[in-house]
């Protein structure tokens, strides 16, 4: 393993701007048919030195902040044939740094997916090994907007839990288990993939009764899908495809839980917010553009909704404490956390890495996005 590509040897060269760590490196080790360059420091990988190294590569291990762009594919040239990003989804919104006053809603995919086609270059990507640690970041996030954890969380680190008086009510929020006087709740699902599916499999123990989805209208019915959910958790009464009006009037917790790109930009917008339940939380751990921020922050403040916990927010990572979203004392902010477990980061490390050789090797890839 190497840090620069001086060598003159022609085997086919990767570059992976990461180190990914003490599991899934030595995986490299021995190999002797692959020229491996990783970016040396224990911070993103500099964009100069990226376009330096790709130079003539035949693959590309990256993660959210690198950008594959025309620029990188015009760097690297004909030889590449296959980016890998340790991430399951592709087209995460990337911003450079901007100043708050400039935000703006306008969003970039992190893998440019027509350059990519155009060269007959491969797609690797991380699906499925994460799936279980997002649901449960996701469960995590509504359970934390509905019973203020992020107020009570700072009233203790800012030192003030000592002038807090305890009172009946101080601190409540809806509960999301079902009680025996409380009439059943409906959680409403943007969005019904396998990280839809998982969170819902562990609400339904909380005593969910009812489950809404809409879907990518251009996707025919899961009738099957279904009515296997629904057999296999015979407590679950109503899992239904609704439209985003009626999943916004009738859902108690409403996850957003879609892919991002153009055409899921602002799927909760101020019109959406409007229609929501006034106890009911909002939980995005999919991507920050899906969510209009400003409508949120109305939302929150004019108490059109009870609380908002997310993963993601637009324009991320740029959020400071001047940002709406992080003023409003029942919105939870988690800075893209959802796959961030151990055993998950190794088996996504290790999904990418596989992706990566296999590409350059002409076979098939492990977990391949078909365009
Ligand atoms: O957001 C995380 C991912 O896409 O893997």
């Amino acid at each position: 393993m190497q840090s620069s590509h001086l060598s003159t040897t022609t085997k086919p060269r990767v570059v992976i701007c990461r180190n990914l760590g003490p599991d899934v490196m030595p995986l490299l080790e021995g190999r002797s048919d692959v020229e491996v360059v990783v970016w040396p420091e224990d911070s993103s990988c500099d964009r100069k030195w990226l376009l330096e190294q790709v130079r003539g590569a035949a693959g590309v291990l990256l993660m959210f902040p690198e950008k594959a762009d025309k620029a990188l594919f015009e760097a690297a040239g004909p030889s590449l044939r296959v980016v890998s990003t340790m991430s399951v989804g592709y087209g995460a919104q990337f911003r450079p740094p901007i100043k708050l006053s400039q935000r703006s809603t306008r969003s970039t995919e992190h893998i440019d997916l027509t350059e990519l086609t155009n060269r007959g270059v491969k797609l690797g990507y991380t699906p499925d090994v994460l799936t279980d640690a997002v649901a449960d970041i996701t469960v995590m996030l509504a359970l934390m907007a509905s019973r203020n954890a992020g107020s009570t969380i700072n009233l203790v680190q800012s030192g003030e839990w000592p002038k807090f008086r305890w009172a009946p009510f101080a601190f409540c929020g809806p509960q999301i288990s079902t009680l025996p006087s409380s009439p059943d709740r409906t959680v409403g699902f943007l969005g019904f993939g396998r990280i839809s599916q998982a969170t819902l499999k562990r609400l339904i123990p909380f005593g969910i009764t009812s489950c809404l989805y809409t879907a990518n209208p251009h996707s025919p019915p899961a009738t099957d899908r279904d009515t296997a959910i629904l057999s296999h958790h015979p407590t679950l009464k109503t899992l239904r495809r609704v439209t985003a009006d009626e999943l916004a009037r009738s859902s108690d917790i409403v996850f957003v839980l879609a892919p991002g790109g153009e055409s899921t930009k602002h799927l909760v917008d101020e019109a959406f917010l409007r229609k929501m339940k006034k106890h009911s939380v909002l939980v995005n751990a999919s991507r920050g553009t899906l969510v209009d921020s400003d409508a949120l922050a109305k939302a929150l403040s004019e108490g059109w909704i009870w609380g908002a916990g997310l993963d993601v927010v637009e324009g991320e990572p740029n959020i400071t404490l001047d940002h709406p979203l992080v003023k409003e004392p029942r919105c939870v902010i988690l800075p893209h956390i959802g796959s961030a477990s151990i055993e998950t980061r190794i088996d996504m490390a290790t999904l990418a890495l596989n992706n990566l050789l296999a590409g350059v090797f002409g076979e098939e890839l492990p977990a391949e996005l078909k365009i």
